[in-house]
């Protein structure tokens, strides 16, 4: 009886798979085959069980009624790089780097390394024929959206490679000029650097160099602070590629993991923590698989290395304890995500609490005042270097609201920065935002929590230490804190002060986002209480009621970064 239950429902489910690789005109007749007792037959190929009067009907019906082929594009990269034997960097790296991106991931190897967490024991080149072999077998096959390179230990690897490219073109190149290998062996030499700089590099999209590689590339010329990877960044650009990420993971006297990306008009200063771990070998190629599977998806070049920056301090965090190998430097974990140890997986999501640095919070009243649309005042934030905005929104009709926040959410992707609703979360379930912004009299986060999507953002405001416990139980990511000063934004809002901030902060493990009446005088005073969870500061008048919201942007920006940096060396 029960073995009879459990055939009926297996053949049901390969019925159903079966279906939908037919015409629809033809599911009737299946279904009314399905109820008959002798619709059963065996395909001679694949000794499945198949329904028997339909297939005499394809069969008779194959001029009108070709079978429909579900056709889906999977995003692809294909990398060129090494073998890394002990798994944590090269080949091996772009491979779990991409899967855990879900993004298909083919290889064309350039070398195969002996190599462990100790060092590089052996080198064996691949002869260019066979790499221009491999790069044939996959470039003229299947749909490779982006190449991502990593060591090219020949200029005829370089040579072949740049051929392959101009003969199969793809949507971008991700140049990672790996040339020292994390224990400091010698991955290639300089008879490489001249294809890389005058062939290579002219076709990529973007190229991740360290500071190390950074000064190889410009001659030696010698890069040790941020004004220098500037410098080089500059430098390098006038080689070719649209734009130069120098990654300064390896700066000295930094507490921060700060890399600067130029895009040929302006910099961006990307700060992530520096994670205390010896597991860091294969950063430097996971970061660029990881730009390079988020180019596939469609992102924006500065969206793609912010979540790029985001998956490496995350996946670090996870690894930090772990033990493979003897070595100096251990491999790291890709697939934390599938781990869900450290907390619910939905909190690390895709909220970076670095995010909180310069929050952006749009006021209706404000723009009608000075005459400026949602989406111009949220563009000119995020272009002075907002790094999250919430559209705050009390007046505006629902169908106003969500235009607006469509077109806002199209602005800030393209920037890298989240985009919140306040309050309403079906505004921010219609426009598919980033998250939401309750307060206490909104509806609860735990509830907000079942109607939005895993990974999205959720906020709530705190006073007092018993609600931020609260917000932690329910699941929020972040808490927004004040009024920390006097404010007229807000109506009969209560003051909590520093000391009340601080006070909250103290009793939370969630970031923070200080409100209420700050700007750039008081900026510095917030940012010195000295807790490590408090992360920036949320303002709206001291952007939004101000004639140019760039300027007063750029402005708090600078002076919240210089005050988290002098914390951070505090
Ligand atoms: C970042 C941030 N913090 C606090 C608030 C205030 O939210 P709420 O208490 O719900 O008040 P309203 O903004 O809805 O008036 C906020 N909006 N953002
Ligand atoms: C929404 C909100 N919540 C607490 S204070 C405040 C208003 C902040 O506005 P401003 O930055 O203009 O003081
Ligand atoms: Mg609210």
């Amino acid at each position: 009886m029960v073995r009879k239950r459990k055939t009926s429902a297996i053949l049901v489910k390969k019925i159903m798979s079966y279906a939908q690789l037919l015409p629809a005109h033809l599911h009737s007749q299946l279904f009314k085959q399905v109820r008959s007792s002798s619709f059963l037959c065996q395909n001679s190929k694949t000794n499945q069980n198949i329904p028997r009067r339909l297939v005499l009907n394809v069969q008779a019906d194959r001029s009108s009624a070709t079978m429909q082929k579900p056709e889906m594009k999977v995003p692809h990269v294909l990398t060129v790089a090494g073998s890394d034997s002990g798994g944590g960097a090269g080949i091996q790296a772009d491979l779990k780097a991409c899967a855990a991106r879900q993004v298909y991931c083919s290889t064309v190897v350039t070398a195969v390394t002996a190599q462990n967490t100790v060092g590089v024991q052996g080198v064996d080149i691949m002869p260019e024929d066979f790499v221009a072999e491999q790069l044939k077998s996959v470039l003229s096959d299947m749909d490779v959206d982006v190449v991502k390179t990593g060591m090219l230990p020949s200029p005829g690897i370089v040579r072949v490679l740049c051929q392959s490219l101009r003969e199969f073109p793809v949507k971008a190149l991700v140049v990672d000029p790996v040339m020292v290998s994390t224990s400091g062996d010698a991955l290639a030499g300089p008879s490489v650097l001249d294809g890389l700089r005058e062939e290579l590099l002219p076709l990529a999209n973007i190229v991740t160099p360290n500071i190390k590689e950074a000064s190889v590339l410009l001659g030696g010329v010698p890069v040790r602070s941020v004004s220098d990877m500037r410098a080089a960044a500059k430098l390098i650009h006038d080689m070719g590629p649209r734009n130069v990420l120098v990654k300064g993971g390896d700066l000295p006297n930094s507490s921060d993991a700060i890399d600067v990306l130029f895009d040929g008009e302006g910099f961006h200063e990307l700060c992530a923590s520096r994670v205390n771990t010896r597991n860091t070998h294969g950063t430097g190629c996971t970061l660029a698989s990881c730009i390079a599977a988020e180019l596939a998806k469609g992102s924006s070049v500065l969206e793609a290395v912010r979540a790029a920056k985001h998956f490496i301090e995350t996946a670090l965090d996870y690894s930090k304890d772990i033990v493979i190998g003897n070595g100096a430097q251990g491999p790291f974990d890709h697939f934390f995500a599938l781990k869900k140890v450290h907390q619910s997986s939905y909190r690390q999501d895709k909220f970076n609490p670095n995010d909180l640095l310069l929050y952006a919070v749009t006021d209706s009243g404000m723009n009608r005042k000075w005459g400026r649309s949602i989406s111009d005042a949220v563009k000119a934030a995020v272009e002075g270097g907002a790094t999250i905005v919430q559209l705050r929104e009390k007046h505006a009709e629902t169908r106003e609201f969500l235009d607006a926040a469509k077109a806002c959410l199209k602005i800030c992707h393209s920037y890298g920065v989240p985009l919140l609703i306040n309050d309403r979360i079906d505004i921010a379930l219609a426009c598919n935002a980033d998250g939401v912004h309750l307060g206490q009299s909104d509806m609860p986060a735990h509830v907000a929590r079942t109607l939005l999507a895993p990974g999205k953002i959720i906020g709530v405001s705190c006073k007092t230490p018993e609600q931020a416990q609260q917000a932690w139980i329910d699941g929020a990511h972040y808490i927004g804190s004040g009024g920390v000063y006097p404010t007229t934004t807000k109506e009969d809002n209560i003051t909590i002060g520093i000391d009340g901030l601080k006070e909250l902060c103290l009793a939370s493990k969630l970031p923070v986002v200080a409100i209420g009446g700050i700007k750039p005088s008081n900026v510095r005073a917030v940012m010195e209480i000295g807790v490590p969870n408090l992360k920036g500061v949320a303002v709206v008048s001291a952007l939004f009621d101000r004639e140019c919201i760039k300027t007063e942007t750029e402005n708090l920006h600078t002076l919240v970064s210089e005050a988290v940096l002098q914390k951070k060396r505090a």
